[in-house]
């Protein structure tokens, strides 16, 4: 089709179009059109990639951090720059609303400029030697090549988030977008010309996960693996980063509990719960998946949350009034309506939602309701299979170790939110919950200086503030014996 961009390979400082000759449509969740075609790359070019990374990381190693630094934060400047180029071709290739896809290229810019913070930070030891005239050096080094592997939620601010302290701390990258939501993240690309990032230092491919993605996983080219999605695949990159014992990075999926105390502000949590189930039409890693309300406020609480989440308007992404834009794809789209089937064949009652819109507005894209599901119990399988989606099932408790229970009852471990104001509830969700990352009386949304780290089947190594860089690091350690 005419008037319909076509994207290529970022290999080495240049644009390619990959021997494969075919491509890979993208498509607007709202209008189903195709937005643009990028490279079905293919495993030769990941090679290719990885040899161009390998030699640019000689030189880029030897740069002072300070000075790779320099050249990160003018490509953060440049993103701020392109803030409703890169916003509106977010909302086109994932649906989400204009105001979120702006935050999102702001939260890029910041995930990087945080790492560059971090570039007279790489601090060793010295320590002392057992032995005369000895020390011991225990230096901070950089790994090498990064492969980057990302999501189709967040795909910019995830690139951002790899990028930013993998080439820091003195390695180069590859970045392998998901082939859903590969458009922004290609456009990296030309800025980094622009702001004069040397060439092999970032490269960004696309192509399906199960050859290229394995492909960059498996060359013993590669020295780490960062990798956000879901755990079947983040379970498949580590098998295959076993071969070489390549470092991995894994930020996985998750089925974040929001427990409501009985003493917790009811207004604040409905609104926190609102947003942490239905931002982004719930496609955030962190989400409020499932929510236990203490018996004592169900119905007081509930009236009120159910009042906000039918008054959700669901629409264009692109209008300052939506609240809520499509799920991303078909598929997506069809697990939302099999999780809905499921839970009311076990006996769940819909509150409000449970169908997909169509006709009107609705004729093309990819549109759910709002759900809530009611009468659920902790055996069902929407309390424990990631939805992903704009799904909520609620359960009611009683006791402190009865939600605990339910919420530890879970293969996953990231995220946990919890309302209430008294401290010695607090301090013993903080000993007793599983969870990477806790929100005490708030809903989610890390920050850059914390550890975003997820238990379990949520991920391993976790990543962002100083222990998410120091994974991009190796260390080697030095004896220096000299004459008395
Ligand atoms: N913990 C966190 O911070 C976050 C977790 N997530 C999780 O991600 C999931 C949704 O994202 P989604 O993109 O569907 O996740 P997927 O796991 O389907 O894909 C993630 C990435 O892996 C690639 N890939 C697929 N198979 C392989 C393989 N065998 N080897 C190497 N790479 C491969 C994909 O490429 P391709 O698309 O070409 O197949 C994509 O780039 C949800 O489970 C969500 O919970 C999402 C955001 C944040
Ligand atoms: O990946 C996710 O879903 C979240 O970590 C999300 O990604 C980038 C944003 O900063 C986070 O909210």
């Amino acid at each position: 089709m005419s008037g319909i961009k076509e994207y290529q390979l970022f290999i080495d400082g240049k644009w390619v179009t990959s021997t494969s000759g075919e491509t890979i449509d993208i498509i607007n969740p709202s209008t189903e059109e195709v937005v643009a075609r990028v490279q079905n790359g293919t495993v030769e070019e990941a090679h290719l990639a990885l040899q161009a990374a390998e030699k640019a990381q000689k030189e880029w190693k030897k740069l002072p951090a300070r000075s790779r630094a320099e050249l990160l934060y003018k490509l953060a400047d440049e993103i701020k720059a392109n803030s409703d180029f890169l916003a509106e071709l977010l909302v086109k290739e994932q649906g989400k609303l204009l105001k979120v896809a702006k935050g999102e290229v702001a939260v890029t810019a910041s995930f990087i400029e945080y790492a560059c913070e971090g570039a007279r930070r790489i601090e060793g030891d010295i320590v002392p030697s057992d032995n005369p005239n000895e020390q011991i050096w225990i230096q901070k080094i950089p790994r090498g090549v990064v492969v980057a592997i990302t999501a189709w939620n967040f795909p910019l601010a995830l690139a951002g988030r790899k990028l930013g302290p993998a080439l820091v701390a003195g390695n180069t990258i590859v970045i392998k977008p998901t082939s859903e939501t590969p458009l922004a993240t290609l456009e990296l690309g030309n800025l980094a010309k622009k702001v004069g990032i040397p060439d092999g230092v970032i490269n960004i491919l696309t192509g399906p996960g199960r050859a290229m993605g394995n492909a960059l996983v498996e060359s013993p080219i590669t020295k780490m693996v960062t990798m956000t999605g879901s755990t079947p695949v983040g379970q498949s990159i580590a098998r295959a980063a076993a071969q070489n014992l390549t470092h991995v990075q894994l930020e996985l999926g998750g089925k974040a509990p929001f427990i409501v105390f009985e003493d917790a502000d009811i207004d604040a949590a409905v609104d926190a719960a609102l947003h942490s189930r239905f931002d982004n039409c719930g496609q955030v890693c962190t989400c409020n998946e499932r929510m236990y309300v203490h018996e004592g406020i169900y119905d007081a609480f509930m009236e009120k949350f159910i009042a906000k989440t039918k008054a959700i308007k669901v629409g264009d992404p692109m209008l300052e009034d939506t609240d809520m834009g499509p799920k991303v794809n078909a598929s997506e789209l069809k697990h939302m309506e099999h999780l809905v089937a499921v839970s009311l064949e076990e006996g769940a009652t819909l509150a409000t939602g449970g169908k997909k819109l169509e006709g009107g507005a609705f004729e093309k894209g990819f549109w759910f309701e709002p759900t809530v599901l009611t009468n659920v119990t902790q055996n069902m399988t929407i309390v424990h299979e990631e939805s992903f989606g704009p799904i909520l099932p609620v359960l009611k408790f009683k006791t402190f170790e009865e939600v605990v229970g339910y919420a530890n009852d879970c293969e996953y471990g990231l995220a946990a939110m919890v309302f209430t104001n008294d401290m010695n509830t607090i301090m013993k969700c903080n000993d007793e919950l599983e969870y990477g990352e806790i929100y005490v009386n708030r809903g989610h949304g890390e920050q850059h200086q914390g550890f975003h780290n997820g238990y379990k089947l949520s991920g391993s190594g976790g990543e962002d503030g100083k222990y998410g860089f120091e994974q991009y690091m190796e260390k080697k350690t030095f004896y220096i014996r000299h004459k008395a």
